[in-house]
């Protein structure tokens, strides 16, 4: 068998509580990771900020209670466990959480771990949300206000016999996301969630989010020719309802496993990197057949 060809996973979450240590989640986290290595997989994905409750719903004021958040070590006491498992079980990891680094700055982060090792990191780059308390919202979105737009780009790194990108969460919506990573030779995106049910500022879109959580996916992954793990946060967390729907998509467009529940899942399925030339050779082939002479707007400076 080809080394290109295995079983990956994704390591979906069940609502974490707002005082819910992170030793708890990350042992909820260890178990869904010995359940994918049970069933052979050689890497899980697990959520966007999958150490703690989504706490950009909640207005906060003071450094202290912000900082409380936010991880300064990668990996820290409480996510060792997570790491010493991964390197014991030779299975790799894709994690979310919320970085504070040592200049102060913060980000909504995602690191990529194989054999112990981060091989590849993330920052997000398409923050949604606002910046100040919106009391008319039933619940808020602060990400512009606790974090920096993501600086690193959008990483494309070896790992697990391919090439492997990145995004988190409001990026998938964005179509540069996944041209940015497609170029970049991408051929297995990992991505995590957290996406609630209720949008307050159309909420006559409320009964669209999962349409458009899957028109994103499988857009991206067609569009590019690559893989696609996906792993949401779900299910009613501290009264915000978040939707699942945690996918695996191939580079046809097709979804080939999804998420049966809202609560803590391990979903597999065999991905083969190989097939993505059956899009990029192709229809998609960026090489003969894409115009970027003619897509100028696109990265004109806003306004
Ligand atoms: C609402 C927003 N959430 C997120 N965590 O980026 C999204 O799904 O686009």
């Amino acid at each position: 068998m080809s080394h290109r060809r295995y079983i990956v996973a994704l390591g979906q979450l069940g609502p974490i509580a707002r005082e819910e240590p992170r030793a708890s989640a990350v042992a909820r986290l260890c178990a869904m990771l010995e359940e994918a290595a049970k069933r052979g997989a050689r890497l899980i994905v697990f959520p966007e900020l999958a150490l703690t409750s989504f706490f950009p719903r909640w207005y906060m004021d003071g450094p202290a209670e912000i900082d409380a958040w936010f991880e300064t070590e990668m990996p820290n006491a409480a996510v060792q466990p997570l790491f010493d498992l991964s390197a014991d079980l030779g299975i790799a990891f894709h994690l979310g959480y919320a970085e504070k680094t040592p200049e102060g700055r913060y980000f909504n982060t995602a690191i990529f771990v194989e054999n112990g090792v981060i091989v590849g990191k993330y920052r997000k780059i398409h923050l949604p949300g606002h910046r100040q308390n919106e009391e008319w919202r039933a619940f808020q979105h602060l990400e512009k206000r606790y974090f920096e737009k993501g600086d690193l780009g959008f990483p494309v790194f070896d790992g697990a016999d391919g090439r492997l990108g990145m995004c988190i969460c409001n990026d998938r919506r964005w179509p540069e996301t996944w041209r940015m990573l497609g170029l970049g030779g991408a051929e297995l995106v990992m991505l995590g969630y957290n996406t609630p049910q209720h949008y307050p500022p159309a909420p006559e879109h409320d009964h669209l989010q999962h349409f458009h959580n899957a028109l994103s996916l499988q857009a991206g992954a067609y569009q590019n020719g690559l893989w696609v793990v996906a792993a949401a946060k779900a299910g009613r967390e501290e009264g915000c309802d978040l939707i699942g729907g945690s996918c695996i998509v191939a580079p046809t467009g097709e979804i080939v496993a999804s998420a049966a529940t809202v609560a803590d899942e391990v979903v597999t399925a065999m991905v083969d990197l190989d097939r993505c030339a059956e899009i990029r050779a192709n229809i998609f082939n960026f090489a003969a057949h894409r115009e970027p002479g003619d897509y100028g707007l696109i990265t004109a400076p806003k306004g």
